[in-house]
Protein backbone atom coordinates (compact mmCIF):
# COMPACT_ATOMS: atom_id res chain seq x y z
CA UNK A 1 0.00 0.00 0.00
CA UNK A 2 1.66 3.11 -0.97
CA UNK A 3 0.71 6.57 -0.12
CA UNK A 4 -2.26 8.81 -1.66
CA UNK A 5 -1.85 11.66 -4.14
CA UNK A 6 -4.62 14.12 -3.63
CA UNK A 7 -4.87 16.88 -6.12
CA UNK A 8 -6.39 20.12 -5.01
CA UNK A 9 -8.33 22.55 -7.10
CA UNK A 10 -7.71 26.46 -7.02
CA UNK A 11 -9.49 28.57 -8.84
CA UNK A 12 -6.00 31.13 -9.51
CA UNK A 13 -3.28 28.58 -9.48
CA UNK A 14 -3.20 26.41 -12.56
CA UNK A 15 -0.80 26.93 -15.84
CA UNK A 16 -3.39 24.77 -17.90
CA UNK A 17 -7.33 25.33 -17.86
CA UNK A 18 -8.34 23.99 -14.50
CA UNK A 19 -10.46 20.96 -15.92
CA UNK A 20 -7.94 19.97 -18.11
CA UNK A 21 -4.83 19.92 -15.86
CA UNK A 22 -7.25 17.83 -12.86
CA UNK A 23 -8.05 15.64 -15.83
CA UNK A 24 -4.40 15.31 -16.99
CA UNK A 25 -2.99 14.74 -13.27
CA UNK A 26 -5.83 12.17 -12.97
CA UNK A 27 -4.33 10.31 -16.18
CA UNK A 28 -0.74 10.47 -14.31
CA UNK A 29 -2.33 8.15 -11.77
CA UNK A 30 -3.44 10.89 -9.09
CA UNK A 31 -5.92 9.03 -6.35
CA UNK A 32 -7.60 12.11 -5.61
CA UNK A 33 -8.95 14.96 -7.14
CA UNK A 34 -9.93 17.79 -4.56
CA UNK A 35 -12.52 20.41 -5.89
CA UNK A 36 -11.65 23.57 -3.89
CA UNK A 37 -14.05 26.21 -5.98
CA UNK A 38 -13.76 28.65 -3.22
CA UNK A 39 -16.54 31.36 -3.93
CA UNK A 40 -17.84 29.64 -7.00
CA UNK A 41 -21.58 29.29 -7.20
CA UNK A 42 -23.15 25.81 -6.46
CA UNK A 43 -23.94 25.44 -9.89
CA UNK A 44 -20.74 26.20 -11.48
CA UNK A 45 -19.61 23.80 -8.89
CA UNK A 46 -21.48 20.97 -9.69
CA UNK A 47 -21.26 21.41 -13.25
CA UNK A 48 -17.85 20.81 -13.23
CA UNK A 49 -18.08 17.60 -11.07
CA UNK A 50 -20.13 16.24 -13.63
CA UNK A 51 -17.90 17.06 -16.58
CA UNK A 52 -15.24 15.77 -14.65
CA UNK A 53 -16.57 12.69 -13.84
CA UNK A 54 -18.10 11.94 -17.16
CA UNK A 55 -14.60 12.87 -18.54
CA UNK A 56 -12.62 10.77 -15.92
CA UNK A 57 -14.96 7.60 -17.08
CA UNK A 58 -14.50 7.98 -21.14
CA UNK A 59 -10.66 7.92 -19.95
CA UNK A 60 -10.85 5.11 -17.62
CA UNK A 61 -9.09 7.09 -14.86
CA UNK A 62 -9.74 6.04 -11.25
CA UNK A 63 -9.23 9.17 -9.67
CA UNK A 64 -11.59 9.56 -7.11
CA UNK A 65 -13.12 13.35 -6.30
CA UNK A 66 -13.26 14.88 -3.16
CA UNK A 67 -15.77 18.19 -2.82
CA UNK A 68 -14.36 21.04 -0.51
CA UNK A 69 -16.81 22.61 1.63
CA UNK A 70 -20.44 21.66 -0.06
CA UNK A 71 -21.32 18.40 1.66
CA UNK A 72 -24.51 19.17 -0.85
CA UNK A 73 -22.63 19.05 -4.14
CA UNK A 74 -21.03 15.72 -2.80
CA UNK A 75 -24.36 14.26 -2.10
CA UNK A 76 -25.83 15.42 -5.51
CA UNK A 77 -22.98 14.30 -7.49
CA UNK A 78 -22.71 11.00 -5.32
CA UNK A 79 -18.46 12.33 -5.36
CA UNK A 80 -16.36 10.15 -3.07
CA UNK A 81 -15.92 11.98 -0.10
CA UNK A 82 -16.33 15.63 1.20
CA UNK A 83 -13.53 17.58 2.69
CA UNK A 84 -14.46 20.28 5.32
CA UNK A 85 -12.16 22.99 5.38
CA UNK A 86 -12.23 25.78 8.80
CA UNK A 87 -15.31 27.61 8.08
CA UNK A 88 -17.52 24.80 6.69
CA UNK A 89 -20.45 22.72 8.51
CA UNK A 90 -19.20 21.53 11.68
CA UNK A 91 -17.87 17.53 11.59
CA UNK A 92 -20.52 16.08 13.97
CA UNK A 93 -23.47 18.18 11.36
CA UNK A 94 -21.64 16.14 8.27
CA UNK A 95 -21.31 12.96 9.75
CA UNK A 96 -25.19 12.92 11.49
CA UNK A 97 -25.71 14.33 7.88
CA UNK A 98 -24.30 10.90 6.55
CA UNK A 99 -25.91 8.86 9.12
CA UNK A 100 -29.45 9.70 7.78
CA UNK A 101 -28.64 9.07 3.57
CA UNK A 102 -27.99 6.88 1.68
CA UNK A 103 -24.47 8.50 0.80
CA UNK A 104 -21.91 7.00 2.26
CA UNK A 105 -18.87 8.99 1.33
CA UNK A 106 -15.16 10.00 3.13
CA UNK A 107 -15.32 12.99 5.43
CA UNK A 108 -12.15 14.40 5.90
CA UNK A 109 -11.07 17.99 7.05
CA UNK A 110 -8.40 19.79 7.49
CA UNK A 111 -6.66 20.64 10.94
CA UNK A 112 -3.43 22.76 11.96
CA UNK A 113 -2.90 20.89 15.23
CA UNK A 114 -2.50 18.14 17.22
CA UNK A 115 -5.62 18.84 19.29
CA UNK A 116 -7.53 19.34 16.40
CA UNK A 117 -6.48 16.79 14.76
CA UNK A 118 -7.54 14.32 17.61
CA UNK A 119 -10.33 16.74 18.06
CA UNK A 120 -11.87 16.13 14.01
CA UNK A 121 -10.96 11.93 15.03
CA UNK A 122 -13.45 11.86 17.97
CA UNK A 123 -16.03 13.73 16.15
CA UNK A 124 -16.04 10.39 13.49
CA UNK A 125 -13.67 12.13 10.26
CA UNK A 126 -12.15 9.06 8.24
CA UNK A 127 -9.25 11.46 7.48
CA UNK A 128 -7.42 14.84 8.26
CA UNK A 129 -5.32 17.02 6.02
CA UNK A 130 -2.54 18.64 8.37
CA UNK A 131 -0.21 21.47 7.38
CA UNK A 132 0.96 23.20 6.33
CA UNK A 133 4.43 21.80 6.49
CA UNK A 134 6.12 23.68 4.04
CA UNK A 135 5.94 27.43 2.94
CA UNK A 136 2.79 27.53 0.61
CA UNK A 137 1.60 30.41 -2.00
CA UNK A 138 -2.14 29.73 -0.48
CA UNK A 139 -1.12 30.72 2.86
CA UNK A 140 1.63 33.50 2.37
CA UNK A 141 2.75 35.00 5.92
CA UNK A 142 1.92 31.86 7.90
CA UNK A 143 4.78 30.02 9.39
CA UNK A 144 5.24 26.60 8.30
CA UNK A 145 4.61 23.65 10.46
CA UNK A 146 7.38 21.46 9.35
CA UNK A 147 7.51 17.39 9.23
CA UNK A 148 8.40 16.95 13.06
CA UNK A 149 5.00 18.47 14.38
CA UNK A 150 3.68 16.15 11.33
CA UNK A 151 5.14 13.07 12.26
CA UNK A 152 3.78 13.26 16.05
CA UNK A 153 0.08 14.18 14.54
CA UNK A 154 0.79 10.53 12.61
CA UNK A 155 1.97 9.00 15.50
CA UNK A 156 -1.08 10.23 17.77
CA UNK A 157 -3.67 9.35 14.79
CA UNK A 158 -5.04 5.94 13.78
CA UNK A 159 -6.94 7.52 11.19
CA UNK A 160 -4.76 8.69 8.06
CA UNK A 161 -3.24 11.62 8.31
CA UNK A 162 -2.50 13.69 4.31
CA UNK A 163 0.54 15.80 4.39
CA UNK A 164 -0.75 19.11 2.86
CA UNK A 165 1.42 22.19 2.34
CA UNK A 166 4.62 23.28 -0.51
CA UNK A 167 5.44 19.70 -1.22
CA UNK A 168 7.22 19.02 -4.00
CA UNK A 169 8.40 15.74 -5.98
CA UNK A 170 11.96 17.09 -4.13
CA UNK A 171 10.61 16.62 -0.54
CA UNK A 172 8.16 14.04 -0.58
CA UNK A 173 10.72 11.42 0.43
CA UNK A 174 10.97 13.54 3.85
CA UNK A 175 7.43 14.12 4.01
CA UNK A 176 6.40 10.36 3.52
CA UNK A 177 9.07 9.06 6.04
CA UNK A 178 6.32 10.65 8.79
CA UNK A 179 4.61 7.16 7.97
CA UNK A 180 1.64 9.63 6.99
CA UNK A 181 -1.14 8.10 4.28
CA UNK A 182 -0.85 10.55 1.87
CA UNK A 183 -0.18 14.14 0.37
CA UNK A 184 -2.27 17.03 -1.01
CA UNK A 185 -0.70 19.26 -3.48
CA UNK A 186 -1.64 22.38 -5.87
CA UNK A 187 1.08 23.85 -7.17
CA UNK A 188 3.59 20.82 -7.65
CA UNK A 189 1.17 19.49 -10.13
CA UNK A 190 -1.47 22.29 -11.89
CA UNK A 191 1.47 25.18 -12.29
CA UNK A 192 3.10 22.63 -14.11
CA UNK A 193 2.68 22.95 -17.88
CA UNK A 194 2.54 19.30 -17.98
CA UNK A 195 0.43 17.95 -15.07
CA UNK A 196 0.47 14.23 -16.24
CA UNK A 197 4.21 13.54 -16.29
CA UNK A 198 4.91 15.50 -12.95
CA UNK A 199 2.26 13.56 -11.12
CA UNK A 200 3.47 10.32 -12.34
CA UNK A 201 7.27 11.65 -11.73
CA UNK A 202 5.62 12.47 -7.97
CA UNK A 203 3.64 8.64 -7.76
CA UNK A 204 7.46 7.18 -8.82
CA UNK A 205 9.12 9.48 -5.97
CA UNK A 206 6.30 8.25 -3.61
CA UNK A 207 6.40 4.58 -4.43
CA UNK A 208 10.19 4.43 -4.08
CA UNK A 209 9.68 5.73 -0.77
CA UNK A 210 10.24 2.73 1.93
CA UNK A 211 8.15 3.81 4.69
CA UNK A 212 4.29 2.63 4.23
CA UNK A 213 1.24 4.74 5.47
CA UNK A 214 0.49 3.57 9.42
CA UNK A 215 -2.99 4.15 8.49
CA UNK A 216 -5.10 3.01 5.46
CA UNK A 217 -8.32 4.32 4.09
CA UNK A 218 -11.38 3.14 5.35
CA UNK A 219 -13.11 1.01 2.17
CA UNK A 220 -15.00 3.80 1.93
CA UNK A 221 -12.57 4.69 -0.86
CA UNK A 222 -13.57 1.74 -2.90
CA UNK A 223 -16.78 2.98 -4.23
CA UNK A 224 -18.07 6.04 -5.07
CA UNK A 225 -19.97 7.81 -2.26
CA UNK A 226 -23.31 6.06 -2.37
CA UNK A 227 -24.08 2.51 -0.74
CA UNK A 228 -24.42 0.27 -3.52
CA UNK A 229 -21.10 1.96 -5.43
CA UNK A 230 -22.49 2.39 -8.65
CA UNK A 231 -21.51 5.03 -10.73
CA UNK A 232 -23.74 7.72 -11.78
C1 LIG B 1 -3.52 28.37 10.98
C2 LIG B 1 -4.16 28.03 9.71
N1 LIG B 1 -5.48 28.29 9.57
C3 LIG B 1 -6.11 27.98 8.41
C4 LIG B 1 -5.42 27.42 7.35
C5 LIG B 1 -6.14 27.01 6.11
O1 LIG B 1 -7.41 26.52 6.45
P1 LIG B 1 -8.23 25.47 5.60
O2 LIG B 1 -9.46 25.18 6.35
O3 LIG B 1 -7.37 24.30 5.33
O4 LIG B 1 -8.62 26.20 4.28
P2 LIG B 1 -7.85 26.28 2.92
O5 LIG B 1 -6.48 25.77 3.14
O6 LIG B 1 -8.62 25.43 1.97
O7 LIG B 1 -7.83 27.71 2.53
C6 LIG B 1 -4.04 27.19 7.54
N2 LIG B 1 -3.31 26.63 6.57
N3 LIG B 1 -3.42 27.50 8.71
C1 LIG C 1 -5.07 24.39 0.31
C2 LIG C 1 -4.06 24.32 1.35
N1 LIG C 1 -4.39 24.04 2.65
C3 LIG C 1 -3.33 24.05 3.43
C4 LIG C 1 -3.46 23.82 4.87
O1 LIG C 1 -2.45 23.84 5.59
O2 LIG C 1 -4.58 23.60 5.28
S1 LIG C 1 -1.87 24.36 2.63
C5 LIG C 1 -2.69 24.52 1.17
C6 LIG C 1 -2.01 24.85 -0.11
C7 LIG C 1 -1.41 23.65 -0.85
O3 LIG C 1 -0.84 24.11 -2.04
P1 LIG C 1 0.69 23.87 -2.39
O4 LIG C 1 0.84 22.38 -2.55
O5 LIG C 1 0.91 24.59 -3.68
O6 LIG C 1 1.51 24.42 -1.29
MG1 LIG D 1 -6.11 23.95 3.80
Amino acid sequence: MRAVLHIISDQQRHALALEDALLESAQGGADFLQIRQKKAPAAETHDLVRSLQARLAERAAKARILINDRVDIALATDAAGVHLAAKSLPIEAAVTLRARCTWQGLIGCSVHALDEALAAQAQGVDYVTYGHVFSTQSHPGIAPRGVTELAEIVERLRIPVIAIGGITAETVDAVLQTGCSGIAVIGAILERRDPRAATAELIERMERCAVRPRAAFSRRIDTRGSKDGKDV
